[in-house]
């Protein structure tokens, strides 16, 4: 079943023309990885997706309403030296959340408190989000777009500036959580990225997309292979504009 379909899509900023003629299917149950070169138009298509920005040639359909979707930003609009703890982040994120005079209700802790279950930091919900590592506040951001329930989660490059372990950790909560949820990741770390992803789309203006399935993942991420040598390891060919003669 498709829940996203994307069809002959096109967006520019100021004239400058982004994205040009996209066409995407996203099926329930995948694990999507958006990958591509910096200003390749990738956080733009997830906005796009999230009605975050309207398309000015071509449409999006989706089969589910907007409140399934949850979103993971780029930058988190969070000053981490604030003194706010981890549950109280994931609270922000509770749609049904009305913020009482002092404080949220049970129900609105136990939904929280959940969500840090989920993703295995209930032992840090007191802790202040300054003075977790950059994987565990991750992880913390994961659970605030989880504790609204999403069927599908989007996020924007969730482990930029962790280190390699930290990244294996996201991405396999990451493949834990798709067991139940579809996951739509936008990131550079592709050799880590590309052993869990079901399916891959490069986006450097226009898009190339390929399916990973029955495909050898070995990919050894303490090699940093380029995009088109990591695509073309998995026996596919890509256009992402670097110069490799694709
Ligand atoms: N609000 C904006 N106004 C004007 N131009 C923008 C705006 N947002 C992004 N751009 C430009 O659009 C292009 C695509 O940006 P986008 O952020 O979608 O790329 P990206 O692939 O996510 O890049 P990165 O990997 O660096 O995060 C870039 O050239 C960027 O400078």
């Amino acid at each position: 079943m498709n829940i996203i379909k994307i069809k002959d899509l096109s967006f520019s900023y100021d004239k400058v023309n982004v994205l040009e003629n996209i066409n995407l299917e996203i099926k329930k149950g995948d694990f999507l990885a958006i990958i591509g070169p910096n200003g390749g138009g990738k956080s733009t298509l997830l906005k796009l997706i999230l009605k975050l920005k309207e398309p000015q040639k071509g449409s999006i359909e989706k089969s589910l309403k907007e409140e399934s979707f949850g979103y993971v930003p780029q930058n988190t609009n969070l000053n981490i030296d604030f003194p706010i703890t981890a549950l109280e982040v994931v609270l922000m994120g509770h749609i049904g959340s009305k913020r009482k005079l002092f404080g949220y209700s049970k129900e609105d802790i136990a939904c929280a408190m959940k969500s840090l279950e989920q993703v295995g930091m209930q032992e840090f919900a007191k802790s202040k989000i300054g003075n977790l590592s950059g994987g565990q506040r991750q992880r913390v951001f994961i659970a605030r777009a989880l504790c609204a329930n999403p069927q599908v989660m989007l996020l924007d490059e969730p482990t930029a500036s962790i280190d390699v372990k930290g990244q294996k950790e996201v991405y396999e909560l990451l493949a834990k959580l798709n067991e139940n949820i579809t996951i739509v990741v936008v990131s550079h770390d592709i050799s880590v990225l590309l052993n869990y992803a079901k399916s891959v789309a490069h986006v450097n203006k226009n898009l190339v997309y390929h399916k990973l399935d029955n495909v050898e993942k070995n990919i050894d991420d303490s090699e940093h292979l380029c995009e088109v040598e990591l695509l073309s390891a998995l026996g596919k060919k890509s256009s992402c504009g670097c110069n490799h003669g694709y």
